[in-house]
């Protein structure tokens, strides 16, 4: 089981099975941790269970191979089963203090969170809960339609402030954001249609590391 580091943050693919088209996840997945990608989420809304599954152990074995996170998105009992490293969990999924408890100590377990309310509550649970932060959406934007209300960069600012996890903004960000984003505080960036419904996924990821020191 591969454990977070400072640098596993710093480029965060979350997968789009729409988005990623007739190439499909696995083959959007392979050239973009080519390109720099440091963790791996899958994210699929849509696929039965027997489907997620049967991705999920493709991403697993293709990311251990580059050495990268994987994370499964909402479903703890998909994670385990199939080894991933950690479990991403929102704020209508399993509690992240019961997933620890069924999880135990080793699995990557990330949380979102949308506001300060959010971002205190995290401070109350037992310490090691969550490992990371995904903090957002930062913009607007189709890939989450129904999300909560876009804090911008200076929202993000001022809910990181203080914060001791480390954290990943969130929504509808390109190159162009990355460097604000890291210098209001967090440690990297999570994307999901920047890269999958990008022509070139290598490309794409190559450019938002690049983006790191504009
Ligand atoms: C890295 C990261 N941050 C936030 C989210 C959003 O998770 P959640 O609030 O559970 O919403 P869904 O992704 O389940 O729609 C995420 N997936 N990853
Ligand atoms: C999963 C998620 N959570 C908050 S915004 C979002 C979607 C981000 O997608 P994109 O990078 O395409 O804007
Ligand atoms: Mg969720």
């Amino acid at each position: 089981m591969i454990r977070l580091d400072a640098e596993s943050l710093r480029l965060y693919l979350v997968t789009d099975r729409a988005l990623c088209g007739e190439r499909g996840v696995a083959e959007t997945v392979r050239p973009a941790l080519a390109g720099g990608v440091t963790i791996v989420q899958l994210r699929d809304h849509e696929a039965t269970t027997r489907e997620l599954l049967d991705i999920a152990r493709e991403l697993r074995d293709i990311t251990t191979a580059a050495g990268v996170p994987f994370v499964v998105d909402d479903r703890l009992d998909v994670a385990l089963a199939v080894g991933a490293d950690g479990v991403h969990l929102g704020q209508s999924d399993l509690h992240p203090v019961d997933a620890r408890r069924v999880a135990g100590t080793q699995l990557i377990i990330g949380h979102s969170v949308s506001c300060i309310d959010e971002i205190e509550a995290v401070a109350e649970w037992p310490d090691g809960t969550v490992d990371y932060l995904g903090i957002g959406p930062v913009f607007a934007t189709p890939t989450k339609p129904k999300a909560a209300a876009p804090l911008g960069i200076d929202g993000v600012r001022e809910v990181l402030d203080g914060c001791e996890l480390p954290a990943v903004a969130i929504g509808g960000i390109k190159d162009i954001h990355v460097a604000p984003l890291r210098a209001a505080g967090a440690a990297g960036v999570a994307v999901v249609s920047a890269v999958c419904a990008a022509p070139d996924p290598a490309a794409a990821a190559r450019a938002l590391l690049a983006a790191e020191e504009l």
